[in-house]
């Protein structure tokens, strides 16, 4: 099976962008290994503290997020990194050429129940006139991105990754370390029959939203005049993947609880990543109000709705907009 190095240099990868990968990959194999060690490690349940978004921390959350701090800014290629679990920007190295946004730990709440979770990162390239600790560079639309991918504790560690040469799917094989492709070129097929959505929320969405997803339950019986499945991982991380492997809406919608917070999840280390890995994949990736990757940040924590998937069946939910 083919090597993570050699199918980033047939992507046309260069070799410092490909030396950044694999040291956030070395990272996250650690991550990997505390995952799988679970209660033994310690590493289950919440710590006292909060994150800048009012989060709870989890003890996973933290530790995640050291492991990517440290080897990230030992490794000189990075000028300094946003995370879900850091209030601002973290400076590293002055002469570093990449920024790299993550989420160190999605789907914390799964961490207790031996369920799904992963890390999500986004690279883009450092400016020049950048100062280490300031974040108007990371202020750019998901456009910028170089490279984006998740890595995901499951059953088995997988990673999928896109330089924009399509998405590859990898598996890490635990027993020589390195992180082998499993499916090149993965695409989302255009229709589908899934959807997935926090159906908990529904009388706080908006009535398009409502219309749309009451369209779906009717199944045979209603306009769309077939039956739809439902699923819901809790990180998006797990739905993201199942929608790469077998197509599916995920939607995250804006809701009325919280006015000021367009949606739950976030632009830089969520929304961004996985929009750029499913397009390049033939899906499609939309607040609801144009394409995810066009959004220009105003703050490293904003959220935004998404609407993830299937190209016909996102198409089809804008048209209720
Ligand atoms: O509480 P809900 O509505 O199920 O939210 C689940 C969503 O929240 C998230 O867990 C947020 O990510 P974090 O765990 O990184 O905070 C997403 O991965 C997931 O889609
Ligand atoms: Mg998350
Ligand atoms: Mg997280």
């Amino acid at each position: 099976m083919k090597r993570l190095n050699s199918q980033l240099q047939d992507d046309g990868a260069p070799m410092e962008l490909i030396l950044l990968l694999r040291t956030i990959l070395a990272g996250c194999k650690e991550i990997s290994f505390r995952v799988s060690q679970g209660a033994l490690a310690g590493v289950l349940g919440s710590t006292l503290s909060e994150n800048v978004q009012g989060e709870t921390q989890k003890k996973l959350d933290v530790i995640s997020n050291q492991i990517l701090k440290d080897i990230l800014s030992e490794s000189g290629y990075v000028k300094a990194i946003s995370s879900e679990e850091e209030d601002d920007v973290v400076g590293c190295n002055p002469n570093g050429n990449y920024l790299v946004s993550f989420d160190p730990l999605d789907g914390s709440s799964n961490t207790d129940i031996n369920s799904l979770i992963g890390t999500i990162f986004s690279i883009t390239h450092a400016p020049q006139w950048m100062e280490p600790d300031d974040p108007s560079a990371f202020l750019q639309p998901g456009t910028q991105a170089v490279a984006a991918g998740y890595v995901l504790y499951g059953p088995s560690t997988m990673l999928a990754l896109t330089t924009g040469k399509g998405t590859h799917i990898y598996t890490l094989d635990k027993t020589h370390g390195g992180f082998l492709l499993t499916t090149a070129n993965i695409k989302v097929p255009e229709q589908t029959s899934e959807f997935s959505i926090n159906a908990s929320n529904q009388r706080h969405w908006q009535p398009h939203i409502q219309n749309y997803i009451s369209d779906l339950l009717a199944g045979k019986e209603g306009p769309r005049e077939k039956n739809f499945n439902m699923r819901w991982v809790a990180a998006m991380v797990g739905d993201i993947h199942r929608v790469l492997c077998r197509g599916g809406i995920f939607m995250y919608p804006q809701d009325a609880r919280e006015p000021d917070k367009p949606g739950k999840l976030r632009l830089l280390y969520e929304a961004n990543p996985m929009a750029f890995l499913v397009e390049q994949a033939g899906g499609l990736a939309n607040t609801g109000d144009g394409r995810i990757m066009e959004v220009m940040p105003t703050d490293i924590h904003q959220r935004v709705p998404v609407l993830i998937g299937s190209k016909g069946e996102v198409e089809t939910c804008l048209e209720y907009s």
